[in-house]
């Protein structure tokens, strides 16, 4: 820290330092009285008597300047803490709040940044009198917008961040998640501004008190000394220069300090793309029955109102998960993984955000459930692990504080039995010296320990379903298979169900039972893991297995890519939402979006000419030439909301070619495994296939 902050920092510190403990202290020093008239001959020069001179009566030039201090610092102070305490907390709330709160705040905010506050300054002092205490007033008061804008912009940075999503998904309540989440992290910013601002305030009451509005004679202020020497300033010019000289490096020692605090932070937006305060309609809800699975997702859609229109980010994905069963969701970067996961969670961003369709737990329609409730199955029931565990975590509390904090909102266990646990966690999570790590913050450990770390917070609890958001991305190749054993043998210890969101087939292959593929926000194709590999329908999950490198290609090999860019979901394509870059594309898929089609019970896609069954026959054929081809597949009944969707058989005849039970259709068109299937069956990719291979 020190070696970060430069010497300019310790230098500034050390003046102000000086400076607060003279004006403090000045009563005690050895020094004559600051209105104690003909200590000296008037007018003197700098002498070692008078280390700055004397004035026109004789006082002592050095005493004036001390306890010209007391006035400069006070109200430098004290009009920044007045700021700090109006304003701090209208920003916490319209950061955190947002939506109207935020609204509302900020107009009212805007409206204040509008006065000309030098004017407004010296209106009120002069009209309400020119004492100590109305210059403090008037100059905390403008100071507030100034505050409340930097905390709300701060807050909004850090409300966005993953270890505030991931307390909110262990089920920490606002108020808590406000003071030991966002406040320690708001505090260095604000302490950055604070001495910014003493440095402008100083310098507003030595405006203020050259014009003879602050704090009237004899008591000293050091705009109050540089006026009174204005006058005689050519015969004794040690009497402006002397005040002003030490009023400069005041100020200037203010300023840097609070830029190199403001260097120390390094606050970013969240990335996330302007959201419209629209009135977004609710969307409406499928009505669905739920059944005896642990996890149920029904339909459920998440879209976005933005300037540049609806982001359907999320749109009609329905699955079921059982007990001791793990489903990845995989597809390509945007495709709504993400937002799936927070969705269920009810983890979304505030403004103009809508959700519809259901989300049971256990048979509890949780899409029914107050906030208040939600935050009682976060954490519980529901635990999240994020992508990064630097940022999953808070920088600023210890490993301990962080594990301890599901344990003592969820659990109701002291301090220390909490600790006590959290060391025992720690240790079921595979860190050596527990107690030891308990005392780190998160910059102390590595990559792969702080996710562990993160494992055991969403752990402590005992949840149902644990989702891990590309739990690995952010670690070491090295790292990241111990990561998913850990997370395996949890999910076999504890018999939970677990939602494992990657863009890493390699990874789904070897550790999860079901899979389902998203592309732009939809579900395009789900089944059993092992089912979809080897009779892969959808070209884009065709597409994405080719597109992961192997170790039997050949040297400089060219990966396979998909081609073409992501679609915008804010201006999706008619059709097939992947009809411009399927190379089996044809006229209907540009005008028809296909619905979810039946393989077998479990295995659904969305396609109209799927890979390896007799609707796929032959080469591609462009799009221009289209026709929409032989024996058109039959839907899913309800589509993926239905039944089928959730894991009832569907009604309806299967398309020709494909068997219901899954057993391999035979004939000579059929690859049985899509273009891509045998490859799943690689030792590098999956290794030897089987549910339960992976008992490590
Ligand atoms: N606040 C928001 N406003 C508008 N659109 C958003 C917002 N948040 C996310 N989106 C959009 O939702 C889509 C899905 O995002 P999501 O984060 O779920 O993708 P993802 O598949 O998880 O990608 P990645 O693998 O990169 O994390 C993206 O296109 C994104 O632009």
């Amino acid at each position: 820290m020190r070696r970060r902050l430069g010497k300019g920092f310790w230098i500034a510190s050390g003046w102000i330092g000086l400076v607060l403990a003279a004006a403090v202290l000045a009563d005690l020093l050895p020094l004559p009285g600051y209105d104690e008239t003909l200590v000296g001959p008037p007018q003197a020069g700098p002498s070692l008597a008078h280390p700055f001179g004397t004035d026109g009566l004789g006082r002592d030039v050095f005493s004036r300047v001390v306890y010209g201090a007391r006035v400069s610092l006070g109200v430098g102070i004290g009009a920044v803490l007045l700021g700090l305490l109006i304003g701090a907390p209208l920003g916490l709330l319209a950061g955190y709040r947002g939506k109207a709160t935020d609204a509302v705040i900020m107009a009212v905010n805007d409206i204040a940044l509008a006065f000309p506050a030098l004017v407004f300054a010296l209106a009120v002092v002069a009209f309400a009198g020119a004492n100590l205490r109305n210059v403090l007033i008037v100059l905390g008061v403008l100071g507030v917008p100034a505050w409340t804008r930097l905390v709300r912009g701060t807050t909004m940075a850090f409300a966005g961040r993953e270890f505030v999503l991931a307390a909110r998904a262990l089920g920490v309540r606002d108020r808590r998640i406000l003071w030991r989440e966002i406040v320690p992290n708001v505090s260095v910013p604000a302490a950055s501004y604070a001495f910014l601002g003493m440095a402008v305030v100083i310098v507003a009451e030595g405006s203020l008190a050259f014009l003879g509005l602050s704090v009237q004679a004899p008591t000293p202020t050091w705009g109050g000394l540089i006026n009174e020497g204005r006058t005689i300033m050519e015969n004794a010019p040690h009497l402006v220069l002397a005040p002003a000289l030490v009023m400069f490096l005041t100020v200037l020692s203010f300023n840097v300090v609070g830029d190199r605090l403001r260097a120390l932070t390094d606050v970013r937006q969240s990335g996330l793309e302007h959201v419209r305060r629209a009135a977004a309609q609710p969307l409406p809800t499928a009505p669905h029955t739920p059944g005896g699975q642990l996890l149920q997702v029904a339909d459920l859609r998440t879209h976005f109102v933005t300037e540049r229109g609806v982001v359907k980010a999320v749109d009609g994905v329905s699955f079921t998960l059982e007990r001791g069963r793990t489903l990845a969701v995989v597809g390509e970067s945007g495709s709504g993984k993400s937002m799936l996961i927070r969705s269920i969670l009810d983890l979304l961003p505030g403004a103009g955000v809508v959700r519809g369709g259901k989300v049971y737990l256990d048979g509890d329609d949780l899409t029914g459930f107050s906030p208040k409730e939600m935050r009682q199955v976060l954490g519980t029931r529901l635990a999240a692990v994020f992508q990064d565990p630097m940022t999953a975590l808070n920088p600023v509390r210890t490993i301990g504080t962080q594990v301890a904090e599901p344990l003592r909102v969820h659990l109701g266990l002291s301090g220390k039995r909490a600790r006590a646990h959290a060391a025992v966690l720690l240790a079921s999570v595979g860190i050596p010296e527990p107690e030891r790590v308990l005392r780190r913050y998160p910059h102390q450990l590595s990559g792969g320990m702080r996710q562990r770390v993160t494992i055991a917070m969403a752990l402590s609890c005992g949840p149902d379903v644990l989702f891990a958001d590309e739990p690995t991305t952010a670690l070491d190749v090295t790292v990241q298979d111990q990561v998913l054993r850990l997370i395996h043998r949890q999910r076999q210890e504890r018999n939970m169900a677990t939602v494992l969101v990657s863009h890493d087939l390699a990874v789904v292959a070897e550790w999860a039972d079901e899979v389902i593929v998203m592309y732009a926000g939809k579900v395009v194709e789900r089944g059993p893991a092992a089912d979809l590999f080897e009779r892969t329908r959808m070209p884009y999950t065709e597409a994405l297995l080719q597109s992961v490198p192997r170790l039997t290609d050949p040297a400089h090999h060219r990966l396979r890519v998909i081609t073409g860019r992501p679609p915008d979901l804010a201006a999706l394509p008619s059709g097939c939402a992947f009809h411009p870059r399927c190379p089996y594309a044809r006229e209907r898929c540009v005008t028809e979006a296909p619905p979810l089609f039946q393989e077998t019970r479990e295995h659904l896609y969305a396609c109209w000419y799927p890979r390896g069954t007799e609707a796929a026959v032959g080469d591609p054929v462009p799009v221009a030439l289209g026709e929409s081809g032989p024996a058109d597949p039959v839907p899913v009944a309800l589509g993926e909301s239905g039944p089928a969707a959730l894991g009832e058989p569907a009604a309806g005849p299967v398309p020709a070619g494909t068997d219901r039970n899954g057993s391999e259709p035979g004939g000579p068109e059929h690859n049985g495994a899509g273009s891509a299937g045998p490859d799943l069956k690689r030792p590098e990719l999956a290794g030897p296939e089987g549910a339960d291979n992976r008992g490590r």
